[in-house]
């Protein structure tokens, strides 16, 4: 029997929910062979709306219940969920629809107590939206939290890092979907061919605004499944992500590490930059994960990059002074993926923050000794916390007088909202540069 696309919907829903799973993992298993465009953009819409609302549908949800959101049944709680959201935020779709969908859904699930419940709520909060969607809250971390639906620990974070307005801007930013960004693979193709190629498909394409091997593409559904995809000419990557090989910029004929690589987006870009020529040794924990490197350098045309699983907490003297380059693209809290996995604003829990710089610290601490001197040495990360990136990196300068960091301006054209080039990192933001949260530093080893 074929599920409707609210049912399939649910069922993700419940798996992120109860499991913890990936968004983007989850949607992907879920899909079916036959859904069209249009069942599919409903699906991913109601999904990642719910994601990006939760706290706040959860806030509406109490106003109008007399049971206790614990209590209820989560089945139960995710199809009121996905009421809310499209009464709230879905101003296409009828209310009647809405509501009368959700009831179905209950119908299947629940039982006569059940649908009643669901219907009553649904057309309480339906009848009286204005009243709902109020925040009746004094406190400002309460009502940035409510509102975009962050939890609070992190607004308060951000607040005292950043100040109030921008915490604000940056959890609405937050909640928007991301533009899709692809990197021109220039070891089989060009900007001015692969743009031309993409456009005579339909894709709406323009440059990234940092970037130079970066596209922005509008319309991106279903943009792998086509030939210059799978011949290699293009890999998807965020533009801040490309940011990183082109602040390297390793010159041809170098030996690079890349002690946390997988799946070899960065690893890629470097060997492109390379034209190919040197060596690159991708190393990762997850064994599993090597493979996706070693089939994305495949599919690129890429044959300079060697993988190998290791734990990069762990020295190994194999590498002592062999790099010219290396990259610690070092496992982060990924507080600056809210827009592409939203579900980090369930996962993250704040104590992670601290383990996660302990081992960031950790593996700069070993990577230190693999570079050669006058090497140079790359800290990047997805993430917007200043414990895991400036905090970090300055603390490391402080320990190790023989780094510095290096000025990047002639690393990126355009420097708009980036005044921090000539001191060697950049922080971006999605709500002012327009790309994921992300941190890179350039750093030399003198002596
Ligand atoms: C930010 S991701 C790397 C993304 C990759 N550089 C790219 O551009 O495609 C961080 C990676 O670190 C790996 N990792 C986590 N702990 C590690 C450790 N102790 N040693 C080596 N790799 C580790 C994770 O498996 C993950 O693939």
């Amino acid at each position: 029997m074929n599920l409707s696309a609210r049912e399939i919907a649910l069922n993700i829903l419940y798996e992120i929910f109860e499991n913890g799973a990936f968004s983007n993992i989850t949607i992907k298993k879920h899909l079916v062979e036959g859904l069209d465009h249009k069942e599919e953009g409903l699906i991913r819409e109601i999904v990642y709306g719910v994601l990006e609302n939760d706290i706040y549908i959860n806030y509406i949800i109490s106003k109008a219940s007399k049971i206790k959101l614990k209590k209820i049944h989560p089945v139960i709680l995710t199809i009121l969920k996905i009421g809310v959201y499209q009464l709230i935020f879905i101003d296409r779709i009828p209310p009647s629809a809405a509501v009368n969908e959700s009831v179905n859904l209950a119908k299947k699930h629940g039982h006569k107590g059940t649908i009643g419940f669901v219907n009553g709520i649904l057309r309480n909060i339906s009848r009286n939206k204005d009243e709902f969607m109020k925040i009746e809250v004094k406190d400002k971390i309460d009502y940035i939290s409510i509102k975009y639906s962050h939890p609070k620990w992190m607004v308060k974070r951000w607040i005292k890092d950043y100040g109030d307005e921008f915490t604000e801007e940056l959890c609405r930013k937050n909640n928007e979907s991301p533009e899709l960004n692809i990197r021109i693979n220039t070891l089989k193709t060009n900007k001015d061919e692969l743009k031309e190629r993409l456009v005579d498909y339909g894709f709406i394409v323009k440059d990234a605004n940092y970037a130079k091997d970066s596209l922005i593409v509008e319309n991106p559904i279903r943009i792998t499944e086509l030939p210059e995809f799978k011949k290699g000419h293009f890999i998807i990557q965020d533009e801040s992500s490309t940011l990183v090989g082109q602040i390297m910029d390793p010159i041809p004929g170098s030996t690079v590490i890349d002690l946390c690589s997988a799946p070899g987006g960065k690893a890629t870009h470097l060997a492109q930059i390379m034209n190919n020529k040197g060596k690159i040794l991708s190393r990762d924990i997850y064994e599993h994960k090597i493979s996706l490197i070693e089939e994305n350098a495949r599919r690129l045309g890429i044959n300079i990059i060697e993988t190998s699983m290791s734990d990069a907490t762990k020295r190994d003297e194999s590498l002592v002074n062999i790099a010219d380059y290396l990259l610690l693209d070092a496992p982060c809290s990924g507080l600056g993926l809210i827009r592409r996995k939203p579900e980090i604003k369930r996962n993250r829990r704040e104590e992670d923050i601290d383990e996660l710089v302990k081992l960031q610290y950790g593996i700069l601490n070993n990577a230190k000794d693999y570079l050669k001197i006058g090497g140079i040495l790359i800290y990047s990360t997805c993430t917007i916390e200043k414990d895991e990136n400036i905090n970090l990196i300055n603390k490391f300068l402080e320990k190790n007088k023989n780094f510095k960091l290096v000025n990047i301006e002639d690393k990126i054209n355009n420097k708009q909202d980036i005044t921090t080039l000539k001191s060697g990192y950049i922080q971006l933001f999605p709500h002012i540069h327009n790309t994921d949260g992300f941190y890179i530093a350039k750093i030399i080893k003198e002596r």
